[in-house]
């Protein structure tokens, strides 16, 4: 499926909506929610402190459900992908990056690089580790593969869990806060890196932030109030 610029769909948001009940209130966070996003786009997604952000890349990573609306990956609706259970969807065609890098501290980089693949075929061992040694090229890290976390900064941490994110050859990238917890020198250099990645391997990227920063190099700045996107200029 092409879009009106004839792009292609990577991803699909149609008409989403997600409550939080409890006993007292009725959270309505994602109101009749549209977007779509086309290969290769870098899109930023800004929004204040509890307009439903990671909600919302919650919704797109399938770790939460939404109340009503469809969700497509590639033109599929995820509820029509037969044979395939949704953490097998989430392994293989969506790569995630978190504000923390949820490294396993008893591996090393390359291992923690590796662990996504081998998770989905064991027998592919030897490629798997050569894809992982090149993307810690990529993320500038080679020298560090046999390192564990404990023995790795806070950026070269977040760098292994971008590498992690790629390793499957993601549809879509997804980052919530990546340089939240990140200083300014350190977070410049993975915004670099996003960028970079984007450009290269014409990866889609959806990031969640709240840094202006980072948003000045997405090609599209989308701003969620009130439940849905809006282009920031319009805010
Ligand atoms: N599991 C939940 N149950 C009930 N309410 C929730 C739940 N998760 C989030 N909320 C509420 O939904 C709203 C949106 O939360 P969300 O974490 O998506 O916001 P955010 O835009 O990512 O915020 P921040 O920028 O501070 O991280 C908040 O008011 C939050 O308290």
């Amino acid at each position: 499926m092409n879009n009106r610029n004839g792009k292609k769909v990577i991803l699909k948001l149609d008409k989403l909506n997600k409550h939080y009940k409890d006993k007292k209130r009725d959270l309505h966070i994602i109101r009749d929610l549209d977007l779509e996003v086309t290969e290769g786009e870098l899109v930023s997604i800004l929004g204040k402190s509890g307009s439903g952000k990671s909600t919302l890349l919650n919704l797109i990573g399938l770790l939460d459900k939404p109340d009503t609306g469809r969700i497509y990956f590639d033109n599929v609706e995820v509820d029509n992908l037969k044979g395939t259970n949704i953490d097998q969807i989430r392994n293989e065609m969506l790569g995630f990056v978190f504000q923390f890098h949820y490294l396993l501290p008893e591996f090393t980089a390359l291992e923690n690089v590796m662990m996504p693949a081998l998770a989905k075929d064991f027998n592919r061992k030897a490629e798997i580790e050569e894809r992982a040694m090149k993307l810690l090229e990529e993320v500038e890290l080679a020298d560090r593969a046999h390192h564990k976390p404990n023995e790795l900064s806070g950026g070269e941490k977040q760098r292994v869990a971008i590498a992690r994110a790629l390793i499957n050859s993601p549809k879509i990238l997804l980052a919530d806060e990546p340089t939240g917890n990140l200083d300014e020198e350190t977070s410049e250099r993975i915004h670099d890196l996003f960028h970079r990645i984007n450009k290269e391997m014409n990866q889609s990227i959806v990031v969640v932030t709240h840094s202006r920063e980072l948003a000045k190099i997405c090609h599209r700045r989308l701003y969620l109030k009130k439940g849905s996107l809006h282009q920031e200029e319009e805010i």
